[in-house]
């Protein structure tokens, strides 16, 4: 059944239960396991790990590319197991934990995991568990449905776990791009001009005697939990497919925009959606996930070529899309997640960044993480790689929520994921502000105009108005500024009704 998926003989005696293979885990160790936005991810030995933690305790640090799918940072957490955890995670039992300070969260830029292990700033792995559809004839991994931090994984780790899951396609060989920076300082510049360019290997290369244990699997990455578009974020794609429209008759962009990269959740998710209808022709992707949207806009004719890390699918998309992978096959590539979110490529790329923020303030300040600033929500994610270096930075919020009792735009952030140097232009379901080339006081005005929600728009003015008469190149009043998060936490609301 899966010989065929284990090219190289000499590795078939490797082939163990999930439950023999995650003995080669120890207490205190560190593990990178595969995954990026609940694909791709290791599925038996961290479900075996967690049952032999609830008898026999063990704590181990764990690295992965992103967010990891069918439950598995809740049955790990459940069970004991993560001390430490990094650079992301989406799950409400993880979130608790990460809260009550009882695992030590690292929210980390996506692109910078592996840098930081290539460069000894982090522990390296002990152990790297990797999810694959195939191991080469040259003992090679080739990844499922996401690349995310594996390659350098298992390239650092001592002793590697490949899980064969042979529910994937196995005509995902051939999807991945796997390229590996070189050290500093002989660094050359990573050779990569163009979205749709492959620069690297189709499986990851490592040393064959570094595999330890393979374990075969059967479980299907867990679909994506994107709603539709509902009319705020309809409006929200509305004003920017506006915006793109006036850059275009500008002569700031083409009709094929620049290469897109969308952030995570519903509201990107719409956005992206917004596309299909609209004039733009021949675009491109460079992002990190690619969700249901990329598939309905390359299947509407409009998107060309799509660069991702991973490939997370709702299950209406998800038989389609995999099931039909030869449709899809010339129009994609999966990179490992430090090169999709590179500094370097996104600025040399031009890429249009659309993020999403929890909150935003009269300057452009953004929170993508933290609630009321002391909650971690989910991590900054990429959000941080592309919005730096974007050709348009770009971030999308409703303009409240929690019912109105919480407005999105603010008078200053609880918490900075993204400083005002690095957000261009803000969309509501409100408006959109465009921030280019304003300064502080400029940009409060567009702010409070364009994008505030009508029942906060009056006293953000009487705020930024007062702020002002105190003076300063961004005007503040100290004592004010977080009184609507501190409302919030003494009575469930920013502003009394
Ligand atoms: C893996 C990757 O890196 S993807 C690339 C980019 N990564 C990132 O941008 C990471 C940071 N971003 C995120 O985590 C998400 O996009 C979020 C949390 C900011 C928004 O998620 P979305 O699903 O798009 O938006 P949505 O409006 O549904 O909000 C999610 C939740 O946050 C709540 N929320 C929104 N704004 C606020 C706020 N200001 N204060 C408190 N809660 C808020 C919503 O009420 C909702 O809560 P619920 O789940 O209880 O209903």
């Amino acid at each position: 059944m899966y010989r065929d998926r284990i090219r190289l003989p000499s590795l078939l005696n490797k082939v163990m239960s999930a439950e023999q293979a995650a003995l080669l885990i120890q207490d205190g160790m560190t593990v990178g396991m595969s995954g990026f936005t609940r694909a791709g991810e290791a599925k038996a030995v961290p479900h075996a790990l967690a049952q032999r933690a609830k008898v026999t305790p063990l704590k181990i640090s764990l690295m992965t590319g992103a967010s990891l799918g069918n439950d598995l940072d809740k049955e790990l957490t459940e069970a004991g197991v993560l001390a430490r955890r990094m650079p992301f995670q989406v799950d409400s039992t993880l979130r608790k934990a990460i809260n009550a300070g009882e695992v030590m969260f690292i929210d980390q830029h996506l692109s910078e995991t592996v840098e930081q292990l290539r460069n000894a700033q982090l522990k390296l792995p002990d152990v790297a568990v990797i999810e694959a559809v195939a191991i080469t004839e040259q003992g090679h991994i080739v990844p499922t449905t996401s690349v995310g931090n594996s390659a350098s994984f298992a390239i650092f780790a001592r002793q590697v776990i490949v899980e064969i899951n042979l529910a994937h396609n196995p005509n995902l060989e051939g999807l991945h791009d796997i390229y590996i920076p070189t050290y500093r300082p002989t660094r050359t510049p990573i050779p990569l001009v163009k979205v749709d360019d492959r620069i690297g290997s189709t499986a990851i290369p490592i040393p064959p005697e570094k595999i330890a244990a393979i374990v075969i699997t059967h479980q299907g990455d867990s679909p994506s939990t994107v709603t539709p578009p509902d009319n705020d974020t309809q409006a929200i794609a509305d004003h920017l497919i506006e915006f793109f429209k006036q850059e275009v008759a500008a002569g700031r962009l083409t009709n094929k925009l620049g290469p897109l990269q969308a952030g995570i959740g519903n509201i990107a998710n719409a956005v992206m959606c917004g596309l299909i209808d609209s004039p733009f022709e021949d675009l491109t992707m460079y992002s990190e996930v690619l969700q249901d949207s990329t598939f309905d806009l390359i299947d509407a004719g409009k998107l060309s070529f799509a660069s991702g890390s991973s490939i997370t699918l709702s299950s209406r998309r998800n038989a389609d899309v995999f099931g039909n992978l030869e449709r899809y096959q010339d129009k994609l590539v999966l990179r490992p997640q430090e090169i999709s979110n590179h500094p370097e490529v996104v600025r040399r790329l031009g890429i249009i960044g659309i993020n999403t923020a929890l909150e935003f303030d009269l300057y452009g300040n953004v929170n993508s993480t933290h609630v009321c600033g002391t909650r971690m929500m989910n991590g900054i994610g990429g959000s941080g790689d592309f919005a730096r270096n974007a050709h348009l930075s770009i971030f999308v919020t409703k303009s409240i929520a929690k019912g109105g009792a919480i407005s999105s735009v603010v008078p200053m952030v609880s918490h900075v994921d993204h400083t005002e140097h690095d957000v261009d232009i803000l969309v509501t379901e409100i408006g959109l502000a465009d921030l280019r080339g304003l300064a502080p006081r400029e940009r409060a005005r567009v702010v409070i105009d364009k994008c505030v929600h009508p029942s906060y728009r009056e006293a953000l003015n009487q705020y930024f108005e007062a702020a002002c008469k105190l003076g300063g190149h961004t005007p503040h009043i100290l004592r004010d500024a977080l009184s609507w998060h501190v409302n919030l936490e003494e009575t469930g609301r920013m502003l009394a009704v």
